[in-house]
């Protein structure tokens, strides 16, 4: 179980900043097991091409982002994808006693950056639904190294904040207001990404 004052630091970071960037906040047994199930999907070409907009308005284009993913549901028998929701429900339960943050929902992608990837800048609200109030993206690269690229970029009133994609980190930031990036990676990158609605 994650301990308070992890919670409590995210919420006092995401309070003073409106993102926070935190190691360990999900078991790495939870995230070594999604990593199989994410390459199980991977070989069986179970991953799409990750589209643009919402609804009737979606689209893929490459120009803007070229990730593939996979929806997880939210009733998966899968013991990994359970532990994972579990634990974003721990969370956000807390959050929501502690700052009145009224999540009630969340839907959760696997995403893989071939070679050559990236996700131009953009913001996680859709113009016609603004149901989206934070976003939550756990690395699943564990040989991840300097000069593999694929960083996020935060990009700030004042500063730009870069993430390595490194394994067992988890972001949270506030899905309106921080347009981000990923930048292009030179090799494969593996996330599990959602959002807290
Ligand atoms: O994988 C990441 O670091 C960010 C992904 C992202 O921005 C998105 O899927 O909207
Ligand atoms: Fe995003």
């Amino acid at each position: 179980m994650t301990p308070i004052s992890t919670y409590e630091n995210i919420i006092d970071e995401l309070a003073d900043k409106d993102y926070v960037v935190v190691d360990g906040l999900i078991e790495p047994e939870i995230l070594f097991e999604l990593k199989t199930e994410l390459l199980k999907k991977h070989t069986e070409n179970e991953l799409k091409r990750a589209e643009i907009g919402n609804g009737a308005n979606s689209s893929v284009n490459d120009l803007i982002r070229s990730d593939k993913i996979s929806w997880i549901d939210k009733d998966s028998k899968v013991s990994c994808e359970q532990d994972y929701y579990q634990a974003v429900h721990a969370f956000y339960s807390y959050l929501n006693r502690a700052c009145f943050t009224g999540i009630s929902d969340f839907e959760f992608h696997y995403a893989c950056y071939e070679q050559g990837t990236f996700y131009q800048k953009h913001i996680d609200r859709f113009k016609n639904d603004s149901n989206r109030k934070f976003s939550f993206i756990t690395y699943l690269n564990d040989t991840w190294q300097q000069g593999d690229g694929g960083e996020l970029k935060l990009h700030l009133d004042d500063e730009v904040i870069q993430v390595e994609p490194i394994f067992g980190k988890t972001v949270i930031f506030k899905s309106h207001l921080i347009e981000h990036e990923v930048v292009e990676n030179h090799k494969q990158r593996f996330s599990v990404t959602g959002w807290l609605k």
